[in-house]
This record gives C-alpha cells, structure tokens and sequence, in this order.
C-alpha cells in the first residue's frame, strides 16, 4: 500500500495484538524492583477497538510501551500480526496524552515527520500528498502552514493524531490523548477518532482513566488491577455502532459504567 492510496485492509490479520505471560519489573537506582506488569496475556483481533481501564500506576503505559517496541518485556513475548515486536515499527502510530510536536515545525512538517524517517523514508512528494489527506481527516485543511504555538490544545492533539495515521499504520496506540482537553471538545474528539477508525480499519488501543470515554469508543474494555498490573476483567461491550450523542443516554451505557466501576473499585 503507498502513502497516497490508502485502501481498505484486507489482510485480516495484520492488526491483530497478541500478548503471552508479559511481565515487566523495572529495577530502581537503588536496586529495588518493581513489578509493573504481571504475567498477562491478551489477544487483540485486527480491526478492534480496545479500550484499557485502570487505576493511576497500574501499568497501563507500560503495557503500550512494549506493544510499541518502546520498551521489551522483561519475560513473555509480544506480536503485531504474528510477527515478535522488536522495536518501534511503521505499522504502528502513536498518540501520547501531550502531543509532543516540534514547536520548530511546521503542522505539516511535524505530520510528516514519522513517514519522513527511518531507513527507507518515503518520498517527499507522495508524503505531501497524504499529509494534506490528513490535515482534511482531522479538520484543519488549510492550517499546514501554521506552527504548534498557534494551535489551541484541541488542534495541537488532532495534529498528533494525523501524525500517528501518517503511515497508514495497522495499529493505533493511544494513551490518554484527550486526557487534557475540556470536555466539549474531548467530546467532539471522540466522534472525529470513531470515524478514523472506521475509514482506516486499524486496531485501536486506547488507555483511558475516563470509564464514559471507555464506555463510547470501545467494542471491548479490559480493567488493570493496581500494581503489579494484570487484567481483572475483559468485557465485550455490544452497544450500537455508530454511536452518537443517543448513545450516552442508554440505560446500556449506564449500566456497563456502573459494571466497570464495580471492577476498578475492587
Ligand atoms: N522507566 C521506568 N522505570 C522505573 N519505573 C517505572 C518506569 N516506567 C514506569 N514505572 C513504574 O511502573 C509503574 C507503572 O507505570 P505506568 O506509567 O505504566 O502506569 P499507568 O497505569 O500508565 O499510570 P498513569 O495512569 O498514572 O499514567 C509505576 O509504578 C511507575 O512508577
């Protein structure tokens, strides 16, 4: 697939996540261990949107670390599309809770950057082509020009959001990306990232604190327990697609809150 002609996924398989009995444990300056993560397993099919629940420290980021290669497992193995993940890939975009963008950049500039990388760079004009594509995606066709400095916080993370699609990934990491927005354009947010995934096909983890957040995006939801990090529960949740503002009002979605905030309570 080329920069310039996304097309639906039909490799079935190529965004599916599998972790088997990972466990990560950080060892401190003063060699104390820390067990972060705890012997978890999950299997994520391609195409899926995962939300992952839980309390602050249970090891959530960590868990999207190793998934992105950012970080290997202590013991245990992780795989995108049946393949071990040794390092940080293409065929996986991430979105951090602070887009950290290149204030230096320009919005386009800083969209490219990811495609623009790496060993085999793709060329720049097929680059160019894809990062308006984006910029339209995300709302703000005309503003490739501007600088992160000129952005409001909503903009700012939209951009970080082009910039996770910009190598069409298989796979979207997502942690906490609108943890830091006010909660009409977070909102607003959440529809603009059910469309994307829509149109792109791509398997969405999504860490979350936000358990109505969970509840809208997801078509699963996995609780952590505290540290050390395991899944305590992995709940399907069959509320209708496509969601929209209705979807809130559900006595469904009520009560799969109210199951969730059971589990991370316990
Ligand atoms: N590089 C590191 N070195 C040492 N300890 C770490 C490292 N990264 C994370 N930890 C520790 O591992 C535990 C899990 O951290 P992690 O950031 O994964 O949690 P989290 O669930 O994402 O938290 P939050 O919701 O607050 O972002 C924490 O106790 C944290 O201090």
């Amino acid at each position: 697939m080329t920069l310039t002609e996304p097309e639906p996924r039909v490799d079935t398989f190529e965004g599916s996540i599998s972790l088997q009995d990972v466990t990560m444990e950080f060892t401190s300056r003063d060699r104390n261990s820390l067990l972060a993560v705890d012997t978890t397993s999950l299997t994520i099919p391609s195409g899926q949107f995962v939300s992952v629940l839980g309390p602050s420290g249970c090891g959530k980021s960590t868990l999207l670390r190793m998934i992105a290669g950012l970080m290997a497992p202590t013991s245990g193995s992780v795989s995108i599309g049946g393949e071990p993940v040794r390092g940080p890939s293409r065929k996986v975009g991430i979105a951090f809770q602070t887009p950290s963008l290149l204030e230096w950049y320009t919005v386009a500039e800083n969209i490219a950057l990811p495609a623009r990388m790496g060993r085999h760079p793709a060329d720049k004009r097929s680059v160019e082509r894809r990062v308006e594509e984006l910029l339209a995606t995300v709302k703000l066709a005309s503003l490739g020009g501007k600088y992160p400095s000129e952005l409001s916080g909503g903009m700012r993370q939209r951009v970080a959001i082009a910039r996770s699609l910009i190598t069409d990934p298989a796979v979207i990491l997502m942690d906490e990306p609108f943890g830091a927005l006010d909660a009409i354009t977070r909102e607003h947010m959440h529809d603009e990232l059910l469309s994307i995934w829509r149109e792109s096909g791509a398997t969405v983890l999504f860490i979350t604190h936000d358990i109505a957040e969970a509840v809208y995006l997801s078509d699963r939801i996995v609780v952590m327990s505290p540290r050390p990090g395991r899944i305590v529960a992995d709940i399907v949740n069959e509320l209708p697609r496509p969601r929209n503002s209705s979807t809130r009002a559900l006595p469904e979605f009520t009560r799969l809150a109210s199951e969730l905030r059971v589990h991370i309570n316990h």
